[in-house]
């Protein structure tokens, strides 16, 4: 038996094979820059005890399109790691966007895949990503379980006064209006990677997970107690292609003057924001080539990117009371210097200085960034949202079992 686990985020589709009672992968892959020009492949699989990895540079319009390549692979007899794709008992699958109703890892029915698509609006980047995924599974692997674990599970332990808006209260009540938080899969793992790291399962933790969509966590004992994505993955910080935080009436003014539309709205928002409105790149591997250039966009990009991080370490800073250690984590918050340079430059009233030479080493694993005698350790935890997928459906299968 085993567990395939397929992570769809807004640029990219990871997937994981797991024997149903190890944690060591029999097969993983990756599509990066979805959508963009120079989108790949990486598929490493272990057939008779050697690793091999393909690299397949094709285009990938969509997640559609992704997905299907996915499945292709998975089953193409000159590397497939199972002799039956029947061995496939159980497909997890990351779902951003549960509402108010799904939070708990879950089997997936036609209820509950109705109302993943009823959340259209709220996840446009990601809940039809999620459906094209569950579809192409449910084709290819008929026989197996079909499970959804949420971004939003970890942020259910929200303070409520956390998790309200400043509006009336009926559109809590009757429309579900509040903030539900996303990435949780990521923030639990490396908060709990952090505390087993740090030998303190009390410690007061940020952690910080920076991908194509970004967000940020303050997690005190292994608890969230707040995170800066709100009813939708929109809000907080700067991301690839949206604006984060971004005055309410900024949206009233865009309308009335320039007649947009609710729908053109959300794709300005969501689609044309962020780091691809302000340099024209959503990529930060992109960006960082033009930062070192010198291009001004790219440098002005950059500086508000780290200064809307920094501002929410400070946040939660005070809403821990204290700061025991911020973790880097995700495509670019563990493989980008520069973003952690800038966010650590000035910090010293939180104890946070990283050492450059540490910074700049691309060595796998936990890594302590920290310069001799700063107080806070800066950790870069590779996350791995697709191995605690694995574990929670190990957990909802051995249960129902
Ligand atoms: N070596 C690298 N240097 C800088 N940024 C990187 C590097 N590798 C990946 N990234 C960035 O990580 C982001 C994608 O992260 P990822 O966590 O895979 O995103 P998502 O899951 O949101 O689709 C992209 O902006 C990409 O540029
Ligand atoms: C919630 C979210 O933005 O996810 P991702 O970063 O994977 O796009
Ligand atoms: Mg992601």
């Amino acid at each position: 038996m085993y567990i395939l686990v397929i992570n769809s985020g807004s640029s990219s589709i990871k997937y994981q094979l797991f024997p149903f009672h190890s944690e060591e992968p029999l097969s993983k892959g990756l599509i990066e820059r979805i959508g963009l020009p120079g989108s790949f492949l990486t598929h490493t699989f272990t057939r008779q005890g050697v690793e091999q990895t393909l690299r397949l540079d094709e285009p990938v319009a969509d997640h559609a399109a992704g997905m299907r390549q996915v499945a292709a692979l998975l089953v193409r007899a000159d590397i497939a790691v199972l002799q039956d794709p029947a061995q496939i008992s159980c497909i997890g699958h990351r779902v951003v966007h549960g509402g108010e109703t799904l939070s708990r890892t879950t089997v997936i029915t036609p209820g509950v895949k109705q109302k993943i698509k009823d959340l259209y609006p709220l996840a446009p980047l990601h809940n039809p990503g999620h459906i094209k995924g569950i579809e192409v599974t449910e084709a290819i692997f008929p026989g197996a379980l079909q499970v959804a674990v949420f971004d939003t599970a970890f942020h259910q332990t929200l303070p409520e006064r956390a998790f309200r808006y400043a509006i009336p209260e009926r559109f809590y009540k009757q429309e579900g209006v509040r903030v539900y938080g996303f990435h949780g899969i990521s923030h639990e793992y490396v908060a709990g990677e952090a505390l087993a790291y740090l030998g303190r399962p009390g410690a007061r933790l940020v952690t910080i997970h920076l991908g194509n969509g970004c967000s940020m966590a303050a997690v005190q004992g292994g608890t969230c107690i707040d995170t800066s994505m709100g009813m939708t993955p929109l809000d907080g910080l700067i991301m690839g292609t949206r604006s984060g935080t971004i005055d309410a009436s900024v949206l009233i003014h865009l309308s009335e003057r320039l007649g947009l539309t609710p729908a053109e709205l959300s794709v300005l928002l969501n689609k044309e924001s962020g780091m691809l409105g302000l340099t024209g790149h959503s990529d930060m591997r992109d960006v960082s080539r033009l930062y070192a250039a010198g291009d001004p966009a790219a440098v002005l990009a950059y500086e508000m990117y780290a200064y809307r991080i920094k501002k929410f370490i400070g946040a939660y800073a005070a809403a821990l009371n204290g700061l025991d250690a911020i973790v880097f984590t995700a495509g670019v918050g563990e493989n980008d210097a520069l973003t952690r340079e800038l966010v650590c430059r000035d910090m010293d009233v939180f104890g946070i200085a990283i050492d450059g030479n540490e910074n700049t080493r691309r060595d796998a694993g936990i890594r302590n960034l920290s310069a001799a005698g700063a107080r806070t350790p800066v950790l870069v935890i590779p996350t791995n949202e697709e191995l605690a997928i694995a574990r929670k459906c190990r957990k909802l299968a051995e249960e129902s079992a």
